[in-house]
């Protein structure tokens, strides 16, 4: 038999997960299941209760209502009656535990985060889409000091939804509506996270005391639904999720040349993202011709042309030395300076043999470096990096690779052969490219 509104029993409602729904709050979502809406925020404080004072750990409390109209009959305001009532207390508390059993109370550090849970319209279920709403708004919260680096990593440990099942006419059902809490014999709220763990089941059978076999059933269901919460959830937090979960997106870098790869991937550390070579994606050895006439038409030539062979978000990177005695060559045929398939060695006494008769102080030269992103959906853009330095009379160091031996750096006065590798890629055309590359990442992921 159909439920109310079409729905099979083992069915959610429809969720709707609205993020940034008040302007105030670190963290604010409405979440609406059905007809069931309630308002969630998240706010963070810095300090905690006196029992946790110079503990290191934080805390995070619960307060829920319900708005007068959110009920069939106005209902009176707990404050104009002067007292917060039994059931609240319960529903406050419910929503606070099943949150902290979530979160690394220490990675938090000494903050509190206050949830507050408004019931703009009930219609059942009105405790479980708090903690399913306020879930969303607490990570939203807890992003925002993660990217002021306020915290090191997002102290969620997993996800959590909270959904009711109960039995209706002696059916198994799962988030039951108003009408449906009214007339059922059992009804059961139960918590869980996304690996399947209970963090709370409160379940009564006033009218219907209920056997073992029983409360599995309403068990199985309720994980259904729990699934399906925090499959919502996921989605509502997009990128944030994946920070929460470890999951890393994956870029490949087109590269061929090593030296490139191991610098990039360097740099590149401490972005949540995860590193895939031409190798890992089986593109070895992968030859494409550099026709462009920009370092920027070239990096997004061999960017375009990895990412449609991986379907992967792909960076690319062009790069080249220009001098400027020589009126900015080698430019972008930096690579093959010397001939098609020069070696570093050749491109570089080439260099030193053109310059040989220009004096120390016209000497001046920059590298540069293009990076190019391509998305699988073709969206794509480009970033550009340089650095400012001369070109000595002769190699010195064994340090990098290409022009570096020759190319002294203004900042340091020595050369990119002579840099450590750490020094260099604070300061490189490369490293400055890709944190421009960062930026434009986040903004896109916003
Ligand atoms: O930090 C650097 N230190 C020294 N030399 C550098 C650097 N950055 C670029 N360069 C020189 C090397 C090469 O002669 C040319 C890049 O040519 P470019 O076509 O972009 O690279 P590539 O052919 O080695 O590898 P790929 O195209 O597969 O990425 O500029
Ligand atoms: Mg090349």
């Amino acid at each position: 038999m159909d439920r109310l509104g079409g729905r099979k029993n083992n069915e959610i409602r429809d969720i709707k997960i609205t993020r940034n729904y008040t302007k105030y709050a670190e963290g604010s979502v409405l979440i609406e299941m059905g007809e069931t809406k309630v308002l969630c925020n998240a706010s963070i404080e810095d300090r905690v209760p006196p029992f946790l004072k110079n503990s290191g750990t934080g805390w995070i409390t619960a307060e829920y209502s319900m708005l007068p109209r959110s009920t069939h009959q106005r209902k009176v305001r707990e404050s104009s009656r002067g007292k917060v009532d039994g059931r609240t207390q319960e529903i406050q508390r419910l929503i606070g535990r099943a949150l902290r059993s979530v979160i690394d109370l220490k990675a938090l550090g000494e903050r509190t985060i206050w949830i507050d849970c408004d019931v703009i319209q009930a219609d059942g279920g009105t405790r479980t889409a708090s903690i399913t709403g306020a879930f969303v708004a607490m990570a939203d919260a807890l992003y925002k000091l993660y990217k002021q680096k306020l915290i090191k990593k997002m102290p969620i440990k997993s996800f959590i939804s909270a959904v009711s099942v109960g039995i209706v006419n002696g059916e198994n059902i799962l988030d039951l509506c108003y009408e449906e809490d009214s007339n059922a014999q059992v009804d059961m709220n139960i918590v869980m996270t996304d690996k399947g763990e209970f963090v709370e089941v409160q379940g009564t059978g006033e009218e219907f005391p209920f056997k073992k076999d029983q409360l599995y059933k309403l068990l199985d269901i309720g994980e259904i639904g729990n699934k399906m919460l925090i499959d919502a959830q996921k989605k509502a937090l997009g990128q944030i999720s994946d920070l929460i979960l470890g999951t890393k997106t994956e870029v490949v870098i087109a590269t061929s040349n090593s030296h490139k790869l191991e610098e990039i991937g360097s740099i590149l550390k401490d972005f949540n993202v995860e590193i895939l070579s031409m190798k890992d994606v089986n593109l070895q050895g992968l030859e494409i011709e550099e026709n462009g006439t920009t370092f920027e038409e070239n990096a997004l030539i061999k960017a375009r042309e990895v990412a449609k062979r991986t379907g992967k978000i792909t960076i690319a990177d062009d790069s080249g030395l220009m001098v400027d005695a020589i009126g900015g060559k080698p430019g972008i045929y930096s690579s093959r300076f010397a001939g098609e398939n020069a070696t570093d060695k050749e491109n570089n006494e080439k260099l030193l043999k053109m310059l040989s008769n220009v004096n120390m102080s016209k000497r001046s030269a920059r590298f540069v470096s293009s990076i190019a992103v391509v998305f699988p959906n073709n969206e794509e853009f480009t970033v550009r990096g340089t650095v400012e330095g001369k070109i000595g009379f002769e190699e010195v160091g064994n340090n990098g690779f290409g022009y570096d031996p020759l190319f002294i750096v203004n900042r340091y006065n020595k050369t990119f052969g002579e840099l450590p590798s750490d020094v260099k890629n604070k300061i490189s055309h490369r490293s400055e490219a890709l944190e421009k590359m960062k930026e434009e990442f986040e903004k896109r992921f916003k």
